[in-house]
């Protein structure tokens, strides 16, 4: 397993900031970690944290010998050069790690692409200055790059960017489409958003009793999956989706819009908070998916939905919904491991489903209007249907509740019959 030093600069004001989540980035990532680093004082610009811990630094590489020092501030390419001279090993940022974890499970064309489109994105801004600096002489992270025009490796990165756009922007389409048809054929849309690791996939199975893969990694899903679930005789369309993380730059996010996009055009977002971890942790966690949603759902409803809570006792659940009560006032408690709470969530779900509107429907006792009575079936809630006569035809009225845009494709459906 290769090895990783952290390092991470912390405010004089926040005593209680820790390397936790750096360290279960680099766990995620597959390092080893051999030694974690904290600094309270200014800093020095060209290597982030001040010039003497940076040379502290270099003493424990020289002792550790990691494949990789990580920083958890965001690093300009300048000083990724200073650190990675000064250590002899390569130097990352904890974007650049977030990248490599992503990189590393991306198994579809449309993850790969998005990963790609993020990690050029990151690059660009750093291209002149990194090929300007190869040209000074290799160096960890840097390889290759003093063949390059600074020029050249600039818009070779722009034209990469625009083809993958492009690509991305086709399925996005397609996404759109396949959205738009599962509307029409009367399905509503539920997403799991929230945290990575808060617990989406092992939801998402504990409901519609499917495996996809859930595990204690961070970003084990990349893309969304889909599954069907039955919540009060309506038909929901249930997605799972990529977990947010903290300071996720807009690059990043950007990158993953087709993936986000479920959560945007749900008609409902289940927002899934771990309530196991300590109430400070958790409210910093819900500001970040409250940031990441609160734009571009706008008046979507959000239930949230406090899980594994089969790990803390009452007194600890009740502290952690005191912590919270200003971001989500009336939360649903579950624990998709156990399966507790769930009936409860479902019922959230029903009362926040778009409402259907019921209406008495009269179909010819015809072929084609057996065939609308079965595509009802499918599409709608068919509460009564009685087969008899209208004048003089004999007909089948039909007491059905339905969306709005299914109910228009059935009048249309009959205009055509009467035509
Ligand atoms: N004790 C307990 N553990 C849970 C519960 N729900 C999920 N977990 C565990 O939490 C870990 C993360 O679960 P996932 O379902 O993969 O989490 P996720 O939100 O899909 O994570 P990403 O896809 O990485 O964003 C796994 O080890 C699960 O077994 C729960 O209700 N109770
Ligand atoms: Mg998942």
């Amino acid at each position: 397993m290769p090895g990783a030093i952290l390092v991470k600069r912390i405010d004089p004001g926040d005593k209680g900031a820790t390397l936790d989540e750096l360290e279960e980035l680099a766990h995620s990532a597959g390092y080893d970690v051999l030694e974690k680093v904290t600094q309270y004082r200014t800093p020095d610009k060209a290597y982030c944290v001040g010039k003497g811990k940076a040379h502290e630094i270099a003493e424990i590489v020289r002792e550790r010998k990691p494949d990789k020092v990580v920083f958890d501030e965001k690093l300009s390419a300048v000083q990724i050069y200073n650190l990675s001279s000064l250590y002899k090993v390569e130097v990352i940022d904890r974007f650049h790690l977030i990248l490599e974890i992503f990189a590393s499970r991306a198994r579809t064309r449309e993850a790969r692409l998005q990963v790609e489109l993020a990690k050029l994105i990151y690059e660009r801004p750093k291209a002149r200055m990194k090929v300007t600096l190869a040209r000074r002489g290799e160096q960890p992270g840097f390889k290759g790059l003093g063949r390059y025009e600074a020029d050249i490796y600039e818009s070779e990165i722009t034209g990469r960017i625009a083809k993958i756009e492009a690509e991305l922007e086709i399925v996005r389409k397609r996404q759109a489409q396949t959205r738009r048809q599962r509307k029409e054929r009367g399905f509503d849309m539920v997403a799991l958003a929230g945290y990575t690791n808060a617990g989406k996939s092992t939801l998402m199975n504990a409901l519609v009793g499917e495996s996809v893969v859930a595990k204690d990694q961070l970003f084990t899903t990349l893309v969304p999956t889909t599954r069907l679930l039955e919540v009060d005789r309506r038909k929901v369309l249930l997605t799972d989706t990529v977990g947010f993380i903290k300071d996720l730059p807009h690059f990043m996010v950007e990158a993953f819009r087709s993936t986000l996009e479920e959560i945007y055009q749900a008609d409902i977002v289940i927002l899934v908070v771990d309530a196991s971890e300590p109430a400070k942790v958790i409210v910093e966690k819900l500001v970040t998916c409250h940031d990441t949603l609160w734009e571009e759902i706008g008046p979507i409803p959000v239930i949230t939905a406090l899980n594994k809570c089969d790990r803390i006792g009452e007194e600890e659940l009740e502290e952690r919904c005191d912590a919270i009560k200003h971001l989500a006032p009336s939360p649903v408690y579950i624990s998709a491991r156990t399966g507790e709470g769930l009936d409860d969530l479902k019922s959230a779900i029903s009362k926040y489903l778009p409402k259907w509107i019921s209406e008495e429907v009269i179909l010819p006792r015809s072929e084609e209007g057996l065939s609308i009575l079965s595509w009802l079936y499918n599409v709608a809630i068919v509460k009564n249907v009685e087969y008899g006569r209208c004048g003089n035809e004999p007909c089948i009225r039909v007491l059905v509740d339905a969306r709005e845009s299914v109910l228009n494709q059935l009048y249309s459906r009959l205009e055509m019959q009467l035509t």
